[in-house]
């Protein structure tokens, strides 16, 4: 009979793995894998707290302890570093965002029969679990189910719908897609439950493209202390206290800086965070965005200037890089390796990457070692608590 052996890792889809390379769906680091194949629980394995978990696709690792999960999240950052011959001067401890942080989530929703089926898709497939908890949710977006699902269930067609949910400024800003809203009584039902549930905003897609169907005051998102109008759809970080992690991380590089490029800037998280002490320009390819970003500028009178520019076309070449002190890039998860072709052959002396995908940011980031710049710090975030989804922020110096 083969010896019990331990776990000592988990994998990057959240498998954990012994020593000899098994993968074991479930188990946590310290559990003991025995010779008929069941696990013995170790020091690290907890009670997950949500009853959906294992079927539900929103959270992979909750029953994994506070220390797994942090030597995961840190784990995978500075793996992707080495994997790349990155190696971090400094390594700060992981920021991990509580339960029930989460201020945006999509749901969806389907009719299953007397009642609405309304939640998220089960792990690796099209089924819905019909969530009545969720751990990562904010309590404001998660008290919105129950009225959603009441409101859905009057329906008798069939439908597939959509949810995007985001705690903005005002309320919850919504956005539902495949829904037909037919007819005065139907329209008004909606309006009714736009009123009942305070939402600070109703898109609606009927298959023609969102419209705004309810909105009764602009809906803004506060950025650095500045009220920036939140286009539907816009890019947000996924946590309060996430966005501030990556922010205060990035505040903490500036040092003296004056001038700051604030590259893949969405609506402005960084450009905001970082402008008075420093001239911000703000280059970002998603129209609304720059236009939310200059508008919220102006009224504020904060030193940002907001470009419409795509990025991986059209990146910032050396000459126009010359006059920055710290260089904030933040691109999509695919990474940017256009851009840092340039900055690779630039000389700005401080160049800040936020990721959301340590692998993407590894390759891109060899290039920036390669020709000179040095990992200083590197700070793992997990914004995306029990998932498998790590993100982080890394300052490069020459
Ligand atoms: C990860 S988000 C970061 C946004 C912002 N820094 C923040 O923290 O809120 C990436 C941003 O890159 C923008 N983007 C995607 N492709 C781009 C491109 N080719 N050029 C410029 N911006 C692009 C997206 O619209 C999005 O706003």
């Amino acid at each position: 009979m083969s010896e019990p052996e331990e776990v000592i890792r988990l994998a990057a889809k959240g498998d954990g793995v012994t020593a000899s390379g098994r993968h074991v769906p479930l188990s946590a680091p310290g559990d003991l894998v025995l010779a008929d194949g069941t696990t013995q629980p170790g020091p690290h394995r907890v009670v997950p707290p949500c009853r959906h978990f294992g079927r539900c696709g929103g959270c992979q690792l909750q029953h994994c302890d506070e220390d797994a999960l942090a030597d995961f999240v840190t784990g995978r950052v500075v793996h992707a570093a080495r994997s790349q011959g990155l190696e971090p001067e400094t390594v700060a401890p992981v920021h991990l965002s509580p339960p029930r942080s989460r201020r945006r989530a999509t749901l969806h929703a389907v009719n299953g029969g007397a009642r609405a089926v309304v939640g998220f898709s089960e792990g690796g497939s099209h089924r819905l679990v019909d969530i009545r908890e969720c751990h990562v949710l904010a309590p404001e977006l998660f008290a919105l189910v129950e009225p959603m699902r009441a409101w859905l269930s009057q329906r008798r067609d069939r439908y597939a719908a959509q949810i995007d949910l985001t705690l903005a400024d005002q309320g919850i800003d919504c956005a539902i897609r495949n829904i037909k809203v037919e007819g005065l009584h139907q329209v008004e039902s909606l309006l009714d439950f736009c009123r009942d549930q305070k939402l600070a905003r109703l898109m609606l897609d009927q298959g023609f493209g969102p419209e705004a169907f309810w909105e009764p005051e602009p809906v803004t998102i506060t950025l650095g202390n500045v009220p920036v109008p939140l286009p539907p759809g816009a890019f947000l970080q996924a946590t309060p206290d996430g966005e501030q992690a990556l922010v205060g991380a990035v505040r903490e590089w500036l040092g003296g800086a004056g001038q700051v490029a604030d590259l893949f800037s969405g609506l402005g998280t960084f450009a905001f965070a970082l402008a008075g002490p420093a001239q911000v320009l703000a280059a970002e390819a998603g129209r609304d965005a720059v236009l939310a970003c200059k508008a919220a500028a102006l009224r504020a009178r904060a030193p940002v200037e907001a470009v419409h520019r795509d990025l991986f076309r059209n990146p910032l070449r050396p000459d126009e890089l010359a006059r920055f002190d710290l260089v904030v890039l933040d691109p999509p998860r695919a990474g940017t390796r256009s851009q840092v072709e340039q900055l690779a052959q630039s000389q700005v002396p401080r160049i800040a990457y936020v990721s959301c995908n340590p692998s993407s940011w590894a390759r891109d980031c060899a290039l920036l070692a390669e020709r000179g710049y040095r990992l200083a710090d590197l700070r793992p975030v997990g914004q995306f608590r029990w998932s498998t989804h790590v993100e982080l922020a890394s300052l490069f110096v020459r």
